[in-house]
């Protein structure tokens, strides 16, 4: 549905750096006023409360390299030179990665040899507290505090294509709003039509509005629409969902650059998130190292966890980024985003 055009042409809004060019952008339902008011969600969203919990089962298939595996050698007692190469294999089959597979063996080892492990709960107890370490608790996960003091909390959604960044901008919203905050949604993605298609309609299902531009429109100048319109209605938060294929990386990176300082013009960008989908292994990692030196990415989410026996890739992720995995994608419905919490995630491998 694509009613309420808004006009936005250059001379509104469009900042010095954004393309001159028209950028057309429109508003999707739910119709508003001036303020945008918290529509009715079309269908009924989960409470966000226990997602990780309900979504447990879906984590099976990393269970079952990791957890059975490593249970299993530990678990046996006094361990050779062997089972130690095996736990080591096992850990890298698992995509921990050779950096942090070597600081968990030696961890293992140490704490093993100190304390002694005779049955296979003891092992699990070990294992649990080794794995938790590594994923450092301590990390702010959080996706940032959702009051501004008047102004919305503006989110930046990024990722290279088919990684789940329009999806997960979704379901973002949905958390949002089922925990009582306007949402606005703000289609920069305009390389592919059907991208601002399909966040329109998560929009419209959440009850979030959608602010678009026309394909081929400068996404910097959406971008900027979208906050500016957030601002004005005063809504609790603007997500931006972004391109992930251009016809060249540079020119990917160079828009993605283009859209931060552009919204920044306006307002603070309060997290960027970077969605890597966890079934490319070392790949994701890459391109986590590329997005990162273009913008400060504040969060990882790792979609498709459900769909891989890697979930080994989540410690990677945090060591070699240095930034925390926050939220986690556990399947393509519209509740399957959860919040990553390190001890409920170990105790769902090793179960
Ligand atoms: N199994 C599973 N599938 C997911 C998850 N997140 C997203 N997907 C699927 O991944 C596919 C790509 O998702 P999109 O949201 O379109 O990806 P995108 O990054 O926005 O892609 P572009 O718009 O091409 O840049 C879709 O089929 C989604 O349903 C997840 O956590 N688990």
């Amino acid at each position: 549905m694509l009613d309420e055009p808004v006009a936005a042409g250059p001379q509104a809004t469009a900042p010095p750096e954004a393309d001159t060019a028209s950028p057309d952008t429109e508003v999707v339902a739910p119709p508003t006023g001036d303020t945008v008011a918290p529509a009715a969600p079309t269908e009924e969203i989960a409470p966000a409360e226990g997602r990780l919990e309900r979504l447990r089962g879906r984590l099976g298939r990393s269970r079952s390299t990791l957890g059975q595996g490593l249970l299993g050698l530990l678990g046996a007692g006094d361990l050779d030179e062997d089972s130690w190469e095996e736990v080591e294999d096992t850990l890298l089959l698992a995509d921990l990665g050779s950096a942090t597979t070597q600081q968990v063996v030696a961890k293992l080892r140490e704490r093993i040899a100190s304390r002694g492990v005779r049955t296979p709960d003891q092992a699990r107890e070990l294992l649990r507290e080794v794995l938790v370490e590594e994923l450092g608790p301590q990390m702010e996960r959080s996706v940032r505090a959702l009051s501004h003091d008047g102004r919305p909390a503006v989110v930046l959604v990024a990722g290279v294509n088919g990684t789940g960044k329009t999806t997960t901008t979704g379901k973002l919203a949905r958390v949002l709003v089922a925990d009582g905050f306007v949402v606005l949604l703000g289609a920069a993605d305009t390389f592919r039509a059907a991208a601002a298609e399909q966040l329109a309609t998560w929009g419209e299902r959440a009850g979030a509005e959608t602010v678009r531009g026309r394909e081929g429109a400068d996404p910097a100048s959406v971008a900027f629409d979208a906050v500016k319109r957030g601002t004005e209605s005063g809504v609790d938060a603007v997500l931006l969902d972004t391109a992930g294929r251009l016809h060249t990386k540079t020119g990917l990176m160079d828009e993605l650059g283009k859209v931060k300082r552009v919204v920044e013009r306006q307002a603070e960008v309060d997290e960027v998130l970077l969605v890597l989908d966890a079934t490319t292994g070392q790949n994701g990692l890459t391109q986590a190292r590329v997005f990162g030196e273009v913008v400060d990415v504040t969060g990882v989410v790792l979609t498709k966890l459900d769909g891989t026996a890697k979930g080994g890739i989540v410690f990677q992720v945090q060591r070699e980024l240095g930034v925390p995995v926050k939220l986690v994608g556990l399947g393509e419905g519209p509740d399957d985003l959860a919040p990553f919490e390190p001890e409920a995630f170990v105790d769902a491998l090793l179960r």
